[in-house]
């Protein structure tokens, strides 16, 4: 059976509650100070990713009881469940296999006793094929014309991961406009449709169980409009496709299943960005960079699979989160890519962390007694600094942050990307050794301050420091290199809830608002006064109804 431990009765976490009181009042200045072979223990090179941990709140100690802890909570078993297509998604009785998707082995991958990589590949050729065509111009659309732009439909898992993709690898993009339609409000499919011509444009209708409200009603409009258009229903076949699991209501919708991409039960959406969910990016840059992504991604899944754990990029990017979520009591960690092509990077994992691991039932069906998956926040570098940077250097909570940035960059223009660098490598440093008194006096009395007044701003100068952060080195960001980092972090994801015993892999709370809309709806649709909810939700909807009437 799946493990189910609870974490906090294992000996390495008594041991480590222990082991915090020595550790939280040391600072890093310290820790470096005493260890001179720090860094080195302390980093990890994966290919052409450079992982720096040595700027965390750990000692050699600390390494050793996580991992303890790990082994204890039977990690290995459960990373061997879940590549091995074991059903770990116990509450929806369906397995994990994202890694099937970019599995370049030859190993067969069983899910009910059926090897799935004949399908995964079946769908991967189906893609390339299709983009080809698409890119090359062969696909016509309904008066004979190549297709232009491309529309993205979805919503969650159906947009984040194809978004952050396509910005990451846009200096792969080809000539093809790529457009991403997620939000109900009409707004967003009303401003996208306004620059773009119907017998030029694609649309791919990205759903996994192709009944979310939001995107069932953008699909719509989209079908309307190309109707509008003068287009007559044969059309549809010729600019609408389908990325999903479910044939019959892609069917019901009027999309030839010919046209239909699928995908299958056990990739989750917030993992299905290698699905045929990432048709968007094939479109984008093609399919041998596509291929790339996988790569990368598969290498990180055989670096996760077969390295001991000690060197293991995951599972200590784990462990250091629960080091700092269950017993720093850190409330968020900080995803701060300094490369503003990965702008929507911390976005991606807002959901990929929160929804997997935003949990408080554990795998026995208890609530928890302890912190589980952490708040997920965070904006490209040098963005971030003029923003929120602020409460991370001086302000009261404890703020682990990831920094990722590539050693060479796209548009090598002038001296930008050294001006980044050196602001990414200063704000590591400066987090982990913070300026104390005496070296703000000396910065004041340099600066011709007098006696009086640098006594009295002092101690707004002074920086703690011994703020930590992980530094990840990223020699370029290629569809392979990117491929990896997103791998790696889904597979941290993953360990974390492991340690914390909850099923990261399903997202029940997710279902509440869609039932409540679903109520609601109908009441909204006369225009009666409304008694049935709480004073405050009735007053809002008749405060709605009396001024839409107007
Ligand atoms: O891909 P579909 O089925 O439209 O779901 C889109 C999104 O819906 C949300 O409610 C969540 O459950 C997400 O995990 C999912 O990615």
């Amino acid at each position: 059976m799946f493990p189910r431990i609870n974490f906090t009765q294992t000996a390495a976490y008594k041991y480590l509650s222990n082991h915090y009181i020595d550790i939280a009042p040391k600072h890093l200045r310290d820790l470096f100070r005493e260890d001179p072979d720090r860094f080195e223990k302390f980093s990890i090179t994966f290919g052409d990713i450079f992982f720096d941990y040595s700027k965390n709140r750990i000692d050699d100690t600390t390494k050793a009881l996580l991992l303890q802890l790990a082994r204890e909570c039977q990690l290995e078993d459960a990373m061997k469940a879940m590549f091995a297509g074991e059903a770990i998604n116990e509450t929806e009785n369906r397995a994990v296999l994202h890694t099937a998707l970019r599995n370049q082995g030859s190993e067969l991958i069983l899910v009910d006793g059926a090897d799935v990589m004949p399908e995964v590949h079946a769908v991967l050729a189906k893609m390339r094929d299709f983009s080809a065509k698409i890119i090359n111009g062969d696909w016509k659309g309904y008066t004979g014309k190549a297709i232009t732009d491309v529309v993205n439909i979805g919503i969650g898992g159906s947009d984040l991961g194809p978004v952050m993709v396509t910005e990451a690898l846009k200096p792969y993009k080809n000539h093809l406009n790529i457009h991403f339609v997620s939000n109900v409000d009409g707004t967003h499919i009303a401003e996208t449709l306004k620059g773009i011509d119907p017998e030029t444009t694609l649309f791919l209708i990205a759903s996994k169980t192709f009944t979310t409200q939001e995107t069932m009603a953008n699909a719509h409009s989209a079908r309307q409009w190309l109707l509008d258009s003068g287009a007559d229903h044969s059309a549809i076949a010729k600019h609408f496709v389908a990325l999903s699991t479910n044939g019959k209501a892609v069917a019901d919708f009027g999309i030839d299943t010919q046209n239909m991409f699928e995908f299958w039960d056990w990739v989750g959406g917030r993992y299905s960005l290698w699905s045929a969910i990432g048709l968007s990016i094939v479109l984008s840059i093609g399919y041998d960079n596509f291929s790339q992504l996988l790569q990368g991604a598969y290498a990180s899944d055989e670096h996760f699979r077969h390295t001991p754990l000690e060197d293991n990029i995951p599972v200590i990017m784990a462990l250091v989160g629960i080091w700092y979520n269950n017993f720093f009591d850190a409330e968020t960690q900080a995803i701060l890519p300094y490369d503003q092509y990965l702008h929507r990077f911390a976005a991606y994992f807002q959901q990929g962390d929160m929804e997997s691991n935003g949990k408080y039932v554990d795998r026995n069906g208890n609530a928890v007694d302890y912190q589980t998956g952490p708040i997920i926040w965070g904006e490209p570098g040098t963005n971030g600094q003029h923003a929120f940077y602020q409460l991370i250097h001086q302000g009261t909570k404890l703020i682990p942050c990831d920094f990722i940035a590539p050693t060479q960059t796209h548009n090598p223009l002038g001296e930008h990307h050294t001006l980044l660098l050196s602001n990414f490598f200063a704000q590591t440093e400066a987090l982990m050794n913070g300026k104390d008194e005496a070296e703000v006096v000396t910065e004041l009395k340099t600066s011709g301050k007098s006696g009086d007044e640098i006594e009295r701003l002092k101690a707004f100068k002074v920086f703690e420091g011994n703020r930590p952060s992980n530094s990840f080195l990223v020699k370029k960001i290629t569809p392979y290199t990117l491929g990896s980092l997103i791998a790696l972090y889904e597979h941290k994801i993953f360990v974390q809830g492991i340690i914390w015993n909850i099923f990261s892999f399903d997202q029940w709370g997710v279902e509440l608002g869609k039932q409540l809309a679903g109520k609601i709806l109908p009441e909204l649709r006369n225009d009666e006064s409304v008694e049935s909810h709480d004073a405050s939700t009735n007053g809002l909807i008749n405060q709605y109804k009396q001024w839409r009437a107007k």
